[in-house]
């Protein structure tokens, strides 16, 4: 296929349709283009007809005849969702065990027999009464970690495959353990849709949204493996205008921040500079004088503030593009009166007058152009303002943790807080019109704030979603703490939550320990199961042991990381280094080298989403304490380890793990 399209000549009709042309072989190839290790197909499937090969992307023979069948195709679906119990016209089930690139095992599932002798076999129960996983499932959950997130194409579970294959209309919401696949399932369902929607979505985009850059730097290779490399991936912060946080706020400002009782109030200050005009406004139109009565004008701004004041969902008007529809309105009466007189202006006449300096002057005054910056600083800095926009939206105390002291003279070095920066874009989403996606990923959404959800959901026009997270794992203290209030705030109240309860990640010994903390802090909430259990995976030690701990689990196969609190990276970092050990820190950016390096010290704030094959926790009691929702933080990163996790400071574990 590859030397087909590298043969074919680039000759259109014209330049222009020649080089169409090339771009187009050049796109072909790319996406045709092999990754390293990365085999042509990782499955087979038998119908009593034909025997059809599964793998990342359909390959054809040189007469157009199929050799392998893309995962995301219709057939392929068997592949992943028959069993002995319903085989889904399937004889036969083969998976392929490759390692770096070679074939190196195959592994056959005979689906023509009963389900209730395939189930009593010993080997294919699950860890907890979990799904029967066959060795190479196994082994490719256990495979050692290193560097960056893998696909899990080939290994993709029933219940997973439900998601990753929901209609492109369904927005889903799922609520899963740690390590049940989330994020896996996520951007499968991102390269799905991409796949079965092409048309639709490469115009108007998938976007992934995740918590922080070590992340988005952790997933970044498993779309373009799949073969998808146009998906837009960014953090919440980065949808927000550019302006640099330079100050954190106390948790009861913030709290006022995140509260969606803001919208309203932005809502109102915006609009608070918009004013009725009281004069007429005079201007010329093709060479005559017309009066545009003060009380027509005031009507049409009545009318634009009613619609940018509408639910995003329904505003067809927008603050900025109002000034030019108010312009063009005082104009358009005058030609009217033109009209009326017996005189015909035409549209670029009309088009001239208002553009004139007397309805420039006229437009200014009743409708300011305003930016989203000198906006939230002047209602941060002109108590006035403030009690007027959330006259009771806000109560005092909560108008008085707004307040700034002294408006800073220049903008650019305000004291912005990374809440204030959702704020400015919901300013901005009043302002202009932002850019929509078909379809957003929500990855880690359990941490989201009302503002938060608004500023994502702004960017969905009429597409879907898909909500990742676990409730459990919230430790934003202005989080939601249910999903209905999640879904309402990103704008599709009815998307149905779906759980996923079996953990493919985390040994059942280590999950079983670290779920120990649920009654505590989402009561609500299943247990999870564990998809394997691994004996002598968990382990507690005393403090003194770090550097001994440290050393025995860099020394095994597989990536190892310290997770501590965030205030302890540096010594911990330090007490390795001083006893020669290779050490990394991650930091907020999550840079290649500092995933890869052989002892990566993490702070617990960037553990959430990130695994390791060998996980030691280090003085739990600080991690407990270093924040409000220090127990959540703690069930996050206990659920981190693939292969063991170690607690160093065991003595400091809270009374649910003792
Ligand atoms: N069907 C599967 N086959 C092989 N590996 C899987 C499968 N499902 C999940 N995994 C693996 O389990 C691990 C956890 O997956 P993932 O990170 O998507 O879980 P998560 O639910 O997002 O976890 P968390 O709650 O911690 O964010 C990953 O290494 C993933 O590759």
């Amino acid at each position: 296929m590859r030397s087909t399209a590298e043969a074919l000549v680039d000759v259109g009709g014209d330049a222009y349709a020649s080089e169409r042309l090339g771009a187009q072989r050049a796109e072909r190839l790319r996406s045709l283009a092999d990754l390293p290790d990365v085999p042509a197909f990782f499955g087979r499937i038998d119908q009593p007809d034909r025997e059809l090969h599964i793998g990342r992307r359909h390959v054809t023979d040189p007469a157009g005849d199929p050799q392998v069948i893309d995962w995301r195709a219709p057939v392929s679906r068997t592949y992943y969702q028959a069993s002995a119990a319903d085989p889904q016209g399937l004889l036969l089930r083969r998976r392929f065990g490759f390692s770096r690139g070679e074939l190196t095992s195959y592994e056959d599932e005979d689906l023509t027999r009963t389900a209730s002798r395939g189930h009593q076999d010993d080997d294919e129960r699950g860890g907890d009464g979990g799904p029967a996983l066959g060795q190479l499932v196994v082994a490719e959950i256990e495979r050692p970690r290193s560097g960056p997130m893998r696909d899990i194409v080939a290994t993709i579970q029933p219940d997973q495959d439900d998601i990753v294959r929901a209609p492109i209309e369904e927005s889903v919401c799922i609520q899963g353990a740690p390590g049940t696949g989330k994020t896996a399932v996520g951007l499968h369902r991102a390269a799905f849709l991409l796949y079965s929607h092409a048309d639709r979505l490469r115009r108007s985009g998938v976007l992934v949204v995740g918590p922080n850059r070590a992340f988005l730097h952790y997933i970044d290779q498993v779309l373009p493996a799949l073969g998808e490399v146009d998906v837009t991936q960014c953090t919440v912060a980065d949808l927000g205008p550019a302006v640099a946080v330079r100050a954190a706020d106390a948790p009861e400002v913030e709290a006022v921040k995140a509260d969606p009782r803001m919208a309203q109030v932005l809502q109102r200050a915006l609009l608070d500079a918009v004013r009725e005009p009281l004069e007429d406004v005079v201007l010329e139109l093709a060479a005559r004088r017309y009066r545009v009565r003060a009380s027509r004008v005031a009507s049409v701004v009545r009318t634009l503030a009613e619609k940018v004041a509408a639910p995003a969902e329904r505003r067809e008007v927008y603050y900025s593009a109002a000034r030019a529809r108010l312009a063009r309105a005082v104009a358009e009466d005058a030609r009217r009166q033109g009209e009326a007189a017996g005189f015909a202006p035409t549209d670029g006449e009309t088009a001239r007058a208002a553009r004139s300096r007397p309805v420039k002057a006229a437009v200014d005054a009743a409708w300011p152009a305003r930016r989203a910056v000198d906006l939230l600083a002047d209602l941060y800095s002109d108590p006035a303002l403030l009690a007027r926009a959330a006259d009771g939206v806000l109560d005092a105390d909560e108008q008085a943790a707004l307040r700034w002291e002294t408006r800073p003279r220049s903008l650019a070095r305000a004291p912005w807080t990374a809440a204030d920066v959702v704020l400015l874009d919901e300013v901005e989403g009043l302002l202009e019109r932002p850019d929509t996606f078909e379809h957003i990923v929500v990855d880690e959404a359990q941490d989201l704030t009302a503002m938060q959800c608004r500023a994502i959901g702004r960017r969905l026009a009429t597409g879907s979603l898909t909500v990742l997270g676990d409730l459990a794992q919230a430790t934003h203290h202005a989080s939601l703490g249910r999903w209905s209030a999640v879904m309402a705030h990103l704008g599709r109240p009815q998307a149905t939550v779906r759980p996923l309860t079996v953990g493919y990640r985390v040994p059942g010994e280590v999950l079983d320990f670290a779920a120990r903390l649920l009654p505590s802090i989402a009561p609500d909430l299943p247990g999870p199961r564990a998809a394997r259990r691994a004996p002598g995976s968990l382990r507690m030690r005393q403090a003194a042991d770090l550097v001994e701990v440290a050393a025995d689990r860099a020394a095994q196969e597989g990536s190892t990381a310290v997770i501590c609190a965030d205030a302890a990276v540096e010594p911990t970092a330090a007490a390795l280094r001083s006893a020669g050990l290779d050490v990394a820190v991650l930091g907020d950016s999550g840079t290649g080298d500092q995933l890869s390096g052989h002892v990566v010290v993490v702070p617990a704030g960037l553990a959430k989403g990130l695994e390791h094959d060998h996980v030691v926790v280090v003085d739990p009691a600080a991690i407990l304490a270093a924040e409000p929702r220090g127990l959540q933080r703690l069930y996050v990163v206990l659920t981190r380890a693939v292969t063991s996790l170690t607690v160093v400071g065991a003595e400091g574990l809270p009374a649910e793990l003792t």
